[in-house]
């Protein structure tokens, strides 16, 4: 019997009977119950139900409890909801809305199976049972479960939420993970970065203005408060809002109401806020730059992004999501090797997410359609992870085939003083991958060199076929015109970062 679990909860026996005979024929192990309070929660967190059908609950109270219950223990099965519920059904609130699939009744196989395709349901797998979000910060650490736990139970209720963290740890991206996940997803998500707008406009940035309110507003506009109506919006940088400003925001967050500059009649909003800031706002109190105030009406979830250095662990994770998204954008197609992605794992990311983004982004401009090696990341990731003693995987040898039969005489060309000076061992020691990858790369350019840039008289220098030598080139990034400047490509990108 399959271990994939589904839970049915359906008073109305003949249906449950039906969508249990189908998900059986699918291979699933449907199990009935009539009332959500007959589930054996001790065993159900072992058993990870990978979905659940909800049928007729009568008056939904032990459903709700079970629902509730679910989204404390961070468990998001899908739920298929068959028809008569209402949009309003308290139970609603308490699972992730990207959770919850509707399903047509009388029901057929076809349509069961597309429910569960849609709703990402595969036969259970790992990916299945692990706690994955369409949207929001990306990884497996400990520290981003339990970022992605805090937004999941926050998401639902309209309290203010305080991002704090350095800069690029991806503060927007969990201000729009918290709007998603909320009933307010269908309604606009508005970000406005209070530090980068100039004081004097901000007011009317955030409120908008009447018509002849200051000079140059020649029509009446909208703020963003107004446009933000029934969703949320993010206030990001709050720690470098202007005192003035502050007290403005204060009246909004407490009257939930407003003026548009210039105007008198007054604006009732139904936003919920979000704010963020790098800063740490306890010093900017202390300092006098921040109302107490204001702090403690915007710190009611204060929600801590960790630092990327932290979590290193999510590289991979990280690495796929934002390649991803730059070939469905359009921005370019790259990949990073294993050896990469470890050696990255070295680095501080002062720059965080963002860094990591404007990485991957140069490297799939610089290396199109490639796998990028740690030997081809810029100068300053592999200086850290050659401090680390973890440079990058010695290159690959050369492939026995015709070609290098043919070149034993240059092969064992290396006199013993030769072979004697190359391996001499420093008494502080060497680090002996970078050490090989530096003599193979001086050894392809003397060849080059020797060969007045033609690859096909230097390959045989070298023992190598043609086409081995022009890998070799393209890896380093030598390029053929440069070589008698006496620098590679490569030196010349990593100048560039
Ligand atoms: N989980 C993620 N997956 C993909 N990209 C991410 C993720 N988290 C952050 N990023 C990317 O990193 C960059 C920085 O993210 P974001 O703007 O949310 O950070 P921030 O903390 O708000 O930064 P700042 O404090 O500078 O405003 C963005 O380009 C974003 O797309």
């Amino acid at each position: 019997m399959s271990e994939s679990r589904i839970l049915v909860i359906d008073r109305d026996d003949a249906r449950a009977e039906r969508v249990a005979t189908l998900l059986d024929f699918m291979d699933f192990n449907p199990r009935i119950v009539d009332d959500a309070a007959d589930i054996d929660l001790a065993r159900a967190r072992a058993s990870d139900w990978v979905a659940v059908v909800v049928g007729d609950v009568g008056d939904g109270a032990s459903w709700e409890a079970f629902a509730q219950w679910l989204a404390a223990q961070s468990l998001h099965p899908p739920v298929l909801e068959l028809p008569g519920h209402a949009a309003d059904a308290p139970w609603r609130g308490h699972l992730h809305p990207q959770s919850v699939w509707p399903l047509a009744y009388p029901i057929r196989r076809a349509q069961l199976q597309d429910a569960l395709r849609r709703a990402s349901l595969k036969r259970i797998d790992d990916d299945a049972r692990r706690e994955v979000h369409s949207s929001g910060p990306t990884g497996r650490s400990a520290a981003v479960l339990q970022l992605n736990r805090m937004i999941d139970q926050v998401a639902p209720h309209d309290t203010t939420v305080l991002l704090l963290g350095e800069s690029g740890t991806g503060k927007e991206v969990a201000a729009r993970a918290l709007h998603d996940r909320s009933p307010r997803r269908d309604k606009p998500f508005v970000a406005v970065n209070c530090g980068a707008i100039p004081a004097d406009l901000l007011e009317s940035e955030l409120f908008g203005h009447e018509k002849g309110a200051f000079t140059g507003a020649l029509t009446q506009r909208k703020g963003r408060f107004e446009m933000a109506e029934g969703g949320t919006l993010l206030l990001d940088e709050i720690g470098d809002m202007s005192m003035p400003m502050q007290v403005k925001l204060l009246r909004v967050l407490q009257e939930r109401c407003f003026e548009r500059v210039g105007g008198t009649t007054t604006i009732k909003c139904n936003v919920r806020v979000i704010a963020a800031t790098h800063r740490n706002l306890e010093q900017r109190i202390a300092s006098g730059d921040f109302r107490e105030d204001l702090f403690y009406r915007l710190n009611v979830f204060p929600i801590e992004m960790p630092a990327l250095r932290d979590r290193t662990e999510d590289l991979p994770d990280l690495v796929a999501a934002i390649t991803r998204q730059l070939a469905e954008s359009g921005r370019g197609r790259v990949s990073l090797s294993a050896d990469a992605i470890a050696a990255l794992r070295h680095y501080r990311w002062p720059g965080n997410v963002r860094e990591l983004s404007n990485l991957l982004e140069r490297l799939a401009v610089l290396h199109p359609g490639g796998t990028v090696r740690a030997a081809d990341l810029p100068a300053r990731y592999r200086a850290a992870a050659a401090a680390a003693g973890d440079l990058f995987d010695p290159p690959p040898a050369p492939e026995p085939g015709p070609a290098a039969a043919e070149a034993p005489q240059a092969a064992s060309a290396l006199d013993p003083a030769h072979i004697s000076a190359l391996t001499t061992l420093p008494p502080q020691g060497i680090d002996l991958r970078g050490h090989m990858a530096g003599i193979e790369l001086g050894l392809l350019r003397a060849a080059l060199e020797q060969a007045g840039g033609v690859v096909a008289h230097a390959a045989p220098l070298l023992g190598l076929r043609r086409t081995t030598l022009v890998e070799k080139l393209r890896k380093y990034g030598i390029d053929r015109e440069q070589l008698a400047a006496g620098e590679t490509a490569r030196d010349r990108r990593a100048a560039a970062f």
